[in-house]
């Protein structure tokens, strides 16, 4: 009955959302690092372009990017998980929701996402990566964008990706083009812009 109603109020509070981003990076960054104010110019550039911006509603990354779309006058989303040190939802959300599990969460970051934006980030942030380009790759969405922020910091995985998993036979060619690197927030945007039009097109209900 919990999961359940978790469904069901996520469902609900996101219904009216419109066209929506979801964020994702660490929540360790902190305020007057390079990404912590790279997320807010993210979140302003986003709300600025006429998109809701949705984030994990914690600190670092998430509060980076709700506070850029909250200054800007933009619909500012946080979907917090209950944790043991949990702090609450970051004080730039104007729209929260609360979830116990993970999985109810995750769901409503894709289904009410025109696209992904990733920080960088940790455990967490790669989790939600991870599921993001799964989902694509197994067409359960389609020409869904996913841009990472911060070409330094994710050279090493995108290696990986191209000289292991690819070499191996692990993944194939068209999985290399799935994940879009970039250095600027407004490139990101751009992106999103450009493909998130064929996504809307493209979308099933
Ligand atoms: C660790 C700290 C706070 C944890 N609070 C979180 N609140 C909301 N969402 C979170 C939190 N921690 C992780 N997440 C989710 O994972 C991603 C970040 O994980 P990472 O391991 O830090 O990369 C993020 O996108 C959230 O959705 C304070 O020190």
């Amino acid at each position: 009955m919990r999961i359940q109603a978790e469904f069901v109020e996520g469902f609900g509070t996101l219904a009216e959302l419109g066209r929506a981003v979801s964020v994702f990076g660490s929540a360790r960054l902190k305020p007057g690092s390079e990404f912590y104010d790279k997320g807010v110019e993210l979140g302003r550039l986003l709300a600025e372009a006429g998109f809701a911006v949705i984030t994990g509603g914690g600190p670092g990354a998430m509060e980076a990017a709700n506070k850029g779309a909250y200054e800007a006058g933009g619909t500012s989303v946080g979907l917090g998980i209950e944790l043991p040190f949990e702090s609450g939802l970051n004080a730039y959300v104007d729209l929260g929701v609360n979830f116990r599990y993970f999985f109810a969460r995750k769901t409503m970051f894709v289904k009410y996402a025109q696209g992904y934006v990733v920080l960088p980030g940790g455990f967490g942030t790669l989790d939600e990566l991870f599921e993001a380009v799964t989902l694509a790759q197994t067409q359960k969405v389609t020409s869904f964008p996913i841009v990472l922020l911060g070409t330094k910091f994710w050279a090493p995985m995108m290696s990986f990706i191209h000289d292991t998993l690819y070499a191996e036979g692990m993944v194939g060619e068209s999985d290399l083009h799935r994940l879009r690197v970039v250095d600027e927030p407004a490139e990101a945007v751009r992106i999103i812009t450009s493909d998130g039009e064929t996504f809307a097109a493209t979308r099933p209900e």
